[in-house]
This record gives structure tokens, C-alpha cells and sequence, in this order.
């Protein structure tokens, strides 16, 4: 089976060439300071003069004020918010509605009443669910903790959005998680790493192969 793929935490020219030209079909900017990840506003606008229109470029952020969406939509060009915390299907909706931009909520995942408690908020009202595991305790950061969940409470489900799967997936992995889950897009950022927050080509490569199937 193969799936559209997202690159998140690209903060290098490096990792978007690696991610461009494997056949990445979005790439994420973490605009969320505490992260390793963290991309500044000038190295968003440098990295996106090189991103063709054909390849969406996605916003990360956590609860994050007007001034600072609109500063980052305007720099990275962004197709795409991911909202990353604990916004509210009204905030969802009213970003929508303030920026025309699509919008992804990353909902945080460990059993099937997770599932149906977000879906029953969010779904329709996003234009896409991210589902991710949930950050382990000790974990200051929402997401990026190469953490998974049980890809089976997803197998048979679909949704009004359009929707990713997230969380701990490398290139080992994705196939099998792709086949269990029936994920229409996958999304990684841990997995295809050398260390925390540097992207490693090769497996940015093998992690796009195994997703599509090549
Ligand atoms: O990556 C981060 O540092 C980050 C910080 C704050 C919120 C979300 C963050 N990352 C989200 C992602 O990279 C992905 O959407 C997803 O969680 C997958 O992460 P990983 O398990 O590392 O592949």
C-alpha cells in the first residue's frame, strides 16, 4: 500500500534536499522554541524560496497566538497549520477562518476512546487529523518522541478529514504501520534523525521508499 509522506522538523537545507528529492509530498517547520527542531523565521523564509508549490509546506505550532501564526505563514510561505497542543475545535475553526489556510490538529492517542473522543470533536472541522502517541511523562515537548501507539485501533476507521499517522514511525516500521492502520499520509520526524533535530538523508530515502512501496 502507499501513502503521501510528511517530513517534519526540517530546519536544514540539507534535510529539505534530502526530503525534496526522495519524494516528500509535505515538509514541517517546528515553530516551537523548546524543540530541537526549532526553525527561526529567516531560516523558514531561506529554506522555502527552494520548496517547489507542488510539495505542501506544513507549520508547526502549540497554542500559538495570531501575531506568531501570522508571522510564520507569512516567512515559510505555509500551505498548512499543524496545530500542536491544546487548541479547541473553536480555535481550529477560527484559525481556519482567519488565515484561509488548511488546518491539521495533532490529537494524542493511547486507546480507542481517544480515537472516538477527537473524532467526535475535531474531525470535519480540520481538514486534517494528525494522530501521534501520547508524549511520555517526562517529555516537555507534545510530539517528535519517537513514541508509537497501537496502529490497529485505526484499521477500518475513516473519517470526514483527511488524516496522518504519526508518532515513533521509522523506516523499518511505516510499511507494516501503513498495511495495519490504512493511513492515507504518514508523518515522521524522530525516526529519520541521526541525532535529536538532525535529519539523516539516507533515512529520509528509505523511510519514503518503504512508505510508498517503491
Ligand atoms: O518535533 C518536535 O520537536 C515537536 C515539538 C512540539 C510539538 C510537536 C513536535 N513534533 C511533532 C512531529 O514531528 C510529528 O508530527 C509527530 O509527532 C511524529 O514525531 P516522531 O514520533 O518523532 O516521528
Amino acid at each position: 500500500m502507499s501513502c503521501l509522506v510528511k517530513i517534519c522538523g526540517i530546519n536544514s537545507e540539507d534535510a529539505a534536499i534530502a526530503a525534496m528529492s526522495a519524494g516528500a509530498d509535505a515538509l514541517g517547520y517546528v515553530f516551537f522554541p523548546p524543540s530541537p527542531r526549532h526553525i527561526s523565521l529567516n531560516g523558514a523564509a531561506t529554506l522555502t524560496e527552494r520548496v517547489p508549490d507542488s510539495i505542501l509546506k506544513v507549520g508547526l505550532f502549540v497554542e500559538a497566538g495570531d501575531a506568531a501564526l501570522e508571522n510564520a505563514i507569512r516567512a515559510g510561505h505555509l500551505d498548512v497549520l499543524q496545530l500542536h497542543g491544546k487548541e479547541s475545535p473553536e480555535r481550529v475553526a477560527e484559525v481556519k477562518e482567519k488565515f484561509g489556510l488548511r488546518v491539521m490538529k495533532a490529537i494524542s492517542i493511547s486507546t480507542a476512546a481517544d480515537i472516538d473522543s477527537a473524532a467526535s470533536k475535531y474531525d470535519g472541522v480540520a481538514d486534517f487529523l494528525l494522530f501521534d502517541a501520547k508524549p511520555p511523562k517526562n517529555s516537555n515537548l507534545p510530539g517528535g518522541n519517537a513514541v508509537s501507539f497501537d496502529w490497529t485501533l485505526l484499521t477500518g476507521r475513516s473519517f470526514t478529514s483527511n488524516w496522518m499517522l504519526a508518532g515513533g514511525l521509522d523506516p523499518d516500521n511505516v510499511a507494516d504501520a501503513v498495511r495495519i492502520s490504512g493511513a492515507p499520509w504518514v508523518d515522521v520526524s524522530s525516526g529519520v534523525e541521526k541525532t535529536k533535530g538532525v535529519k539523516d538523508a539516507r533515512k529520509i530515502a528509505d523511510f519514503i521508499h518503504a512508505a510508498k512501496g517503491y
